[in-house]
């Protein structure tokens, strides 16, 4: 069976930048006077790269900015709804997605814009949340500890105190907490064997900055506590529901069928777990980026660029020109993210002068994130990430071997085959639909280049994942999916040979299925009897097709 990129594009993102402006909310609860905490943060998303579909109204309104605004801003300074004290989280990620957003220090403040010291009638920073390190998990919540901050400390070296803590950051947020009496939510980390990151993270509760007050410690230098003490009345989860909970989470995690289906070849491992039975992925070899079929021959004739390092000017870099005189990546919190998608990105490649971190080369790094493999009730292997993953970041490239989609044997039997479709789309055959406004004109004489060597609106190469392959050849097909399609070019021009490669469409919390549209045309799939095959699909969106081809 053979799902095309060209017809995921159909209906899929035609993706726009969104300057999110977000309007913090902190719920109901009693200590909503900070009305305003968190409007830094809000800044920060207006730099966020959004790619929320264009085309479908499916996804309008959902997404990034929403998610967020539940996510962080109304969990910051109150409650957060459904978790109660006790409450384990057996990844940081997945604690950070509960409460506060992507970063999750020791201590979590809401902050001042640089230079404030003041804003309106409350005092800022704030402290939000504070991760401490636990001895051990099964210790009752204590209801009073005492915090010291790291201020003063030597961070290149050893982390000995080198300095006076004085009252700012985190210190000035918790002496303001104390002052406003603004609780503060506390988290204590554990090792743990049974969870699959090592770590447990146990939410305490709420917890008032009771005092502080001024010591000497040893070395002379002056150091800053604060007393905290739990409030009151904190519904706690019920160790019985806690213990369910636990053996659930922990069965989960123990079921751990594969330890990295790459075997070590991805720089970071990709596990397999599986809930219903022992049984392991099989029955490929895994391969970190595409085998090229004997016949077929990749042209390494991209001119490429004379950057040195990254490249970063516009004007001055080719590869920039090639793709409209604008880079197609921005450099976000230390790595790339496309800024849209695009008919086709090219990249920098082994014929340009800059080296291998270039933001140009983005989707050439490697995967980031932890992604998993896990077994699925009805669609067999599916793909999550224990990490948050950011929308525009690349999650993968789909691997396999390149060749030519006539030489394929028992298509219908093969789940795994990834037509390269880009340049039908670019030409708008079949019915297919190019996107408009992103087409460059180095593009446009890209398609001129290659009219003489096809003209079928049949892709003459594809990707077979069916023997060789990476963790892409397990990413199912959703009707609202999280990731998109983007063909790149780097080290040649030939469109028809286009490395695939599949992005976030949204900022995707951890743990959700990795998914993309693999958008067939309805009964285009014919078996081995002649007769159309029809698969239904079990994607669970409102908005589902009902069949995937
Ligand atoms: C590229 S593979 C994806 C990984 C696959 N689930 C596995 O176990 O290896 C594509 C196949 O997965 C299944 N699949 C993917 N998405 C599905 C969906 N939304 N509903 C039902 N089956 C799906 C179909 O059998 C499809 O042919």
């Amino acid at each position: 069976m053979v799902h095309s990129i060209d017809e995921q594009r159909r209906e899929s993102p035609r993706i726009k930048t969104i300057h999110a402006i977000k309007k913090p909310y902190y719920g109901d609860d009693k200590w909503r006077t900070v009305k305003d905490a968190g409007k830094d943060e809000e800044n920060e998303e207006r730099t966020r790269v959004s790619h929320s579909k264009q085309k479908s109204p499916r996804n309008m309104g959902k997404g990034v900015d929403k998610r967020n605004e539940n996510l962080n801003s109304e969990r910051k300074l109150c409650k957060v709804p459904g978790i109660q004290a006790g409450h384990r989280f057996y990844s940081r990620e997945e604690m950070v997605a509960y409460f506060h957003g992507d970063r999750l220090k020791g201590l979590n403040n809401v902050g001042l814009p640089r230079g404030k010291l003041e804003r309106n009638d409350y005092p800022l920073p704030l402290a939000m949340v504070m991760v401490i390190s636990g001895e051990h998990e099964d210790a009752d919540i204590p209801q009073e500890f005492v915090y010291t901050d790291k201020g003063g400390n030597n961070l290149l070296d050893n982390k000995d105190q080198v300095k006076n803590q004085i009252l700012c950051r985190g210190n000035l947020a918790l002496q303001n907490n104390s002052e406003q009496s603004i609780p503060v939510k506390v988290i204590r980390k554990f090792d743990c064997k049974r969870s699959s990151s090592g770590k447990v993270y146990r939410y305490d509760g709420l917890y008032k900055v009771n005092q502080f007050w001024l010591e000497k410690c040893n070395s002379g230098l002056t150091v800053l506590n604060y007393s905290l003490r739990r409030l009151p009345e904190q519904a706690e989860l019920k160790d019985q529901i806690h213990n369910a909970l636990l053996s659930k989470a922990s069965s989960k995690l123990s079921r751990f069928v594969c330890k990295d289906i790459s075997y070590g070849k991805e720089a970071i491992c990709i596990p397999a777990t599986n809930d219903y039975d022992d049984v392991a992925p099989a029955g490929f070899e895994y391969i970190t980026s595409i085998q090229v079929a004997k016949n077929v021959e990749i042209p390494l004739d991209s001119p490429g660029c004379n950057c040195k390092g990254s490249c970063n000017d516009r004007r001055s870099c080719s590869c920039a020109q090639l793709n409209g005189s604008d880079f197609p990546y921005v450099l976000h919190k230390g790595g790339g993210r496309l800024i849209k998608p695009k008919d086709v990105v090219f990249e920098c490649g082994p014929n340009c002068g800059c080296g291998p971190s270039c933001v140009n080369r983005t989707s050439q790094q490697g995967i980031k994130y932890h992604l998993e493999v896990y077994r699925t009730l009805n669609k067999g292997w599916a793909v999550r990430s224990r990490d948050s993953i950011p929308s525009g970041a690349p999650v993968t490239e789909y691997t396999g071997i390149l060749m030519k989609t006539d030489e394929l044997d028992n298509v219908s039997d093969n789940d795994y085959i990834f037509e390269i479709d880009c340049w039908q789309t670019m030409n708008e055959m079949d019915g297919r639909e190019r996107r408009l406004g992103d087409v460059s004109l180095p593009t446009k004489e890209l398609v001129k280049k290659n009219d003489n060597k096809s003209s079928e609106s049949v892709p003459e190469f594809c990707i077979d994942a069916g023997s060789f392959g990476n963790v892409a050849r397990f990413i199912n097909h959703s009707c609202e999916p999280n990731l998109f399609v983007q063909c790149i070019l780097s080290s040649h021009q030939d469109i028809r040979l286009a490395r695939v490669v599949l992005f976030a469409a949204d900022d995707i919390p951890a743990w959700e299925e990795l998914t993309y549209d693999y958008n067939y045309a309805l009964d285009s799939v014919i078996g081995l009897d002649g007769k159309v095959k029809s698969v239904p699909c079990h994607c669970g969106k409102a908005d589902c097709r009902k069949r995937l081809y």
